[in-house]
């Protein structure tokens, strides 16, 4: 099985005004569809970030992989590691630290995605098959709730709504619940003081009772307000996650709250584990297999964090049904996923460029995709708008700083602002 030809296509689709430490996202989303071709005339799909510069590394890395075999992941890596080489991409500051590791990780999941997609169908089974087979039929995601504008400015509302406050966040919460079935809740914070963030979760924890509910201010808080708020949420969430920055400042918030804290900013890349367990910083891991490097590397981190004793979740940033594919079957592979995954799928608004009918969501769960490999198939048609939407949309990488600087010039981004 070798690989003959290789397809990257970045993709745009629209994005509501969802608030965050950093801004509010744009109104196009940018993926990256790749599709890699075998000799015998497989195909396989992976999905990663479409910022340009992440994209000019994929595209370069596609070139060195022609004639390699689709188990030669090692071999894979090694040239992708040295296509990359010093270039550190990711720099928008959502997804942790950007490191030299991290950036080839992000690169070649991509690669390894759509490999292990044509091994599964090559030898007729799932990808959760390959990796140890599942532990679950179903892999649970939360409401992914965001505080957000009723409109990008200048548009007309989306169907979504405002959600500026307690009410408006709760509403957001029991819309997605209605629809989806969830039965666990985060809500992204650091958009406005934490007083304003605890009202909200209060509300959520009155009108959702016994439902998980996670924080994630995206490290907005200092220690000290990260321990005040910790302290006044006892007893109302099942995690704290990145209240504030660095492995130091939330091993302090971690001897001083009472509940878990989670991450997937502190630690994003294997030279972070040991430090974060010496210093006992974090007690869950959100796991994305976009940075660690695929599916079978992140499998090994999850069993790294078994055995020092972590729980897991998984995290996700704006992506589609490709990337929905490859979560699922991870998560169903790993024994030691003990809270449900995050999705931003409901905010995609069912613009995809997998042919719908092969994920659904039940009862906030995703079953395993039945077909062979990722069991999703590229719809060429959607795949061709929204390449076109990328190229007509005039956004190349994902800054929501500077789109929120166009209309509150003062904006600065909350880094342990609070
Ligand atoms: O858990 C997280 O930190 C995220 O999901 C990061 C994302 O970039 C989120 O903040 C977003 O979509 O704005
Ligand atoms: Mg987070």
């Amino acid at each position: 099985m070798i690989i003959r030809q290789i397809e990257v296509t970045p993709v745009a689709f629209r994005d509501p005004p969802l608030l965050n430490a950093a801004g509010v996202h744009e109104p196009w989303a940018l993926r990256t569809v790749v599709e890699v071709i075998t000799d015998e005339g497989l195909s396989g799909l992976g999905e990663t970030y479409g910022d340009l510069e992440h994209l000019t590394k994929v595209r370069e890395c596609a070139q060195v992989l022609v004639g390699l075999d689709v188990h030669a992941t090692n071999e894979m890596y090694a040239r992708i590691s040295a296509v990359v080489g010093d270039v550190v991409t990711d720099m928008h500051g959502l997804t942790g630290m950007a490191t030299q590791e991290k950036s080839v990780d992000r690169v070649f999941a991509a690669f390894e995605v759509a490999c292990l997609d044509i091994r599964g169908k090559a030898a007729g089974v799932p990808v959760v098959d390959l990796l140890g087979g599942r532990v679950r039929d179903a892999v649970p995601y939360s409401a992914y709730l965001f505080y957000k504008w009723a409109a990008h400015p200048g548009a007309e509302p989306d169907r979504f709504g405002e959600a500026l406050d307690p009410a408006g966040v709760v509403a957001q919460a029991a819309l997605l619940i209605k629809e989806y079935g969830f039965t666990s809740i985060k809500l992204k914070g650091g958009v406005f003081p934490p007083e304003q963030e605890i009202e909200a979760i209060e509300a959520l924890h009155e009108a959702f009772p016994g439902l998980p509910l996670r924080l994630d201010p995206n490290a907005a808080w200092t220690p000290e307000t990260s321990i005040r708020v910790g302290r006044e949420l006892e007893g109302k969430l099942e995690y704290l996650e990145d209240p504030t920055p660095d492995i130091p400042g939330m091993a302090r918030v971690a001897a001083e709250v009472p509940m878990p804290l989670a991450t997937n900013m502190c630690v994003v890349t294997r030279e972070h584990l040991p430090p974060a367990i010496a210093q006992q910083a974090i007690r869950v891991l959100l796991l994305d297999h976009h940075y660690w490097g695929g599916l079978v590397r992140s499998a090994h981190v999850a069993s790294l964090c078994a055995t020092f004793g972590l729980e897991l979740s998984m995290h996700s940033n704006s992506h589609l049904g490709i990337s929905l594919a490859a979560m699922t079957h991870l998560a169903a592979a790993t024994p030691n996923l003990t809270h449900a995954c995050d999705t931003h799928t409901p905010w995609q608004n069912g613009q995809d460029v997998v042919a719908p009918g092969s994920l659904r969501f039940v009862d906030g769960a995703v079953p395993v995709p039945s077909g062979h490999g990722l069991g999703v198939e590229l719809d060429r048609d959607a795949l061709a708008v929204m390449h076109e939407q990328y190229l007509t949309c005039g956004i190349t990488s994902r800054d929501d700083t500077t789109y929120m600087r166009r209309f509150d010039p003062a904006f600065t981004t909350r880094r342990a602002s609070w």
